[in-house]
């Protein structure tokens, strides 16, 4: 609605200025009010609450605008919203309450994206502070809004209050910086702030002395005053007037001016300072004319309105220092709670912060611990290969070989099944060693492990057991067939390239073997059976295999031939 929005407009730039034209304007928008958007029906409350205020219903834009306060979406609207229930709380003198909603319009003038709108927050401190007597505080909001005032109307009201606030303070104020200020609230048609600037201008003349132009001054502005329809303004003026009236004698007038004020009553507050006045110039004249009831009774008028408003000057210096010490603790204990709530941000981002290191560290340990078990089991089953391998064949060792051949035996001895075991001895090695070095002695010894291995069927094992000496289990498998593998094996260690070895001396190996089928599954029986027929097989001439055969068996001599037939002659005995 962009002519509702203009006509929104145009009301309030004439709002202060053309009381006429405003009361007209916000008939029109009110009329229209169906075609408005939400913000713009919150602007034209706005509007009718300070209209209310001008028109004397001060109670009825107290509520409209703190509600305004309360519910409006835009912040300007509320800035200023919060700014009138100030303003109209200076008019009820109702000082605690406008200084709790000026604060709090002042504290959130930053969020107001208008410049000129922002302004106003001095401004109105500024008088709020001026009519609640504060005028330290008055003048100190003028001059920032003086700083910063940009368009002549704000230059205009700030000076109006600027102007006000010094001279109740006793400064002095240049006369033609006053009559600059008028002629500038005149040029912006601020009929308010001329008449509020010609009244403090009439009490500065009268307090010098000049009471003849301040009432001068005062005539010629009541019926610019008066068309303002500011009643506060009019019954300060017309006081006024009726005091200087008396004081140059012109009773008629000034009667005439206090009867006026005294109507006025209710309006502009029961203990206003014109009703003082009006009262005092009342019982003056009644005096003067020797009407002395009536001056009684106008005195007593007087006096009450007069106690009345020393109490209220006192009562709303208390407000005020009351109310600001309200503010001031409120703001200390919302930054206790701010700081408190900061706090518990800071713990809580400590404490997700120590979970999450928490957990990076329990992953660490478990990572470390993980790499530290493999390592270590690792370790362990290198180690336990190196206690159980022979180092320099890679077999398995004495004490292992023993162990997994019992093992073997154990399993066999219960479930069935047989075990052969043969047992090696290099023939002459010492010969080998002696006459060609340990190291020659070394290679042999790998080849023949090397051999024996090729020999091993899957379960079997085969191990060195001594410095020449080899063993091999055969599992499952009975004499006739480990008699068959032993002389495969003698073979395959006669046929060894010796000379690739750098060897010059035959490498054979003697042989003998024991079984379970013999000797039964203790180890210890089974391998010093099958040493018995090995040292058979050396004592037979070497390069040979013999099968054990228990005692009562065993021939009185061992035939000296050598190879297959030897073996298989006394395995037939
Ligand atoms: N090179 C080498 N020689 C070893 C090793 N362990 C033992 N020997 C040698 O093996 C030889 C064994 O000699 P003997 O027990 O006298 O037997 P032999 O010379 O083989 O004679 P018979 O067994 O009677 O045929 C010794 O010279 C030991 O030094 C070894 O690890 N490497």
């Amino acid at each position: 609605a962009p002519d509702f929005q203009s006509l929104l407009e145009r009301a309030d730039r004439v709002r202060s200025s053309d009381h006429n034209q405003f009361a007209a304007l916000l008939k029109q928008l009110e009329t229209d009010k169906q075609r408005a958007t939400a913000a713009q029906r919150d602007h034209l409350e706005l509007l009718v609450a300070y209209r209310n205020v001008i028109r004397g219903n001060p109670q009825a834009t107290l509520k409209q605008a703190s509600e305004l306060f309360k519910r409006a979406e835009d912040p300007a609207i509320r800035f200023r919203a919060g700014l009138l229930v100030a303003n109209t709380a200076a008019v009820t003198r109702d000082f605690p309450l406008g200084v709790q909603y000026l604060e709090r319009a002042l504290a959130m003038q930053y969020s107001v994206p208008d410049a000129e709108t922002r302004l106003m927050g001095h401004g109105v401190a500024a008088i709020f502070y001026n009519q609640s007597g504060q005028y330290a505080l008055g003048l100190h909001h003028a001059e920032r809004a003086q700083a910063q005032a940009s368009s002549p109307r704000s230059r205009c009201l700030n000076s109006q209050v600027r102007i006000e606030a010094l001279l109740n303070l006793g400064r002095a104020v240049d006369d033609a910086y006053v009559e600059a200020a008028i002629k500038e609230c005149a040029r912006q048609k601020e009929p308010i702030a001329v008449g509020l600037i010609q009244r403090d201008l009439a009490l500065h003349w009268a307090a010098q002395g000049r009471v003849d132009d301040a009432r001068r001054l005062l005539e010629r502005a009541l019926p610019a005053v008066e068309a303002t329809q500011y009643t506060r303004l009019i019954g300060e003026v017309r006081a006024l007037l009726a005091e200087y009236g008396l004081v140059q004698g012109d009773l008629v007038a000034a009667e005439a001016h206090a009867r006026y004020v005294h109507g006025l009553a209710g309006q502009g507050g029961e203990h206003s300072l014109p009703l003082v006045r009006a009262h005092r110039v009342l019982y003056e004249i009644a005096k003067r004319r020797g009407d002395l009831a009536t001056a009684l009774i106008e005195h007593e008028h007087y006096a009450a309105a007069d106690k009345a408003r020393l109490d209220e000057i006192k009562a709303r210096e208390y407000a005020i220092q009351l109310g600001r010490h309200q503010i001031a603790s409120n703001t200390e204990s919302l930054a206790q709670r701010n700081r408190l709530l900061q706090l518990r941000d800071d713990v809580a981002r400590k404490e997700a912060w120590n979970a999450r290191l928490a957990i990076a560290l329990l992953l660490v340990v478990v990572a470390s611990l993980a790499a530290w078990l493999w390592r270590a089991r690792r370790i362990h089953q290198a180690l336990r290969r190196l206690t159980e391998t022979d180092s320099l064949t890679g077999l398995s060792n004495r004490r292992h070989f023993r162990a997994a051949v019992e093992a073997a035996l154990a399993q066999r001895a219960q479930r069935g099944g047989a075990v052969s075991l043969l047992a090696l001895d290099m023939d002459h090695f010492k010969r080998i060693n002696d006459q060609l070095g340990h190291g020659i002695g070394d290679r042999v010894l790998r080849e023949v492990a090397r051999v024996g291995q090729q020999h091993c069927r899957d379960g079997d094992l085969f191990g060195r057991i001594g410095g020449e000496e080899f063993a091999l289990a055969l599992m499952d498998c009975d004499p006739d067939s480990a008699l068959h593998i032993a002389k495969a094996l003698r073979r395959a260690v006669a046929e060894i390239d010796a000379r690739a070895l750098g060897c010059a001396l035959p490498v054979t190996v003697s042989i003998g073997c024991s079984a379970t089928s013999l000797s039964g599954y203790n180890y210890e029986i089974l391998a010093t059976h099958a040493d018995a027929a090995m040292y058979r097989a050396k004592s037979g001439g070497r390069n040979r295999v013999a099968m054990y055969q228990p005692l009562q068996q065993q021939p009185d001599t061992v035939p000296a031939v050598a190879g297959d037939d030897a073996t298989t002659l006394q395995h037939a005995v």
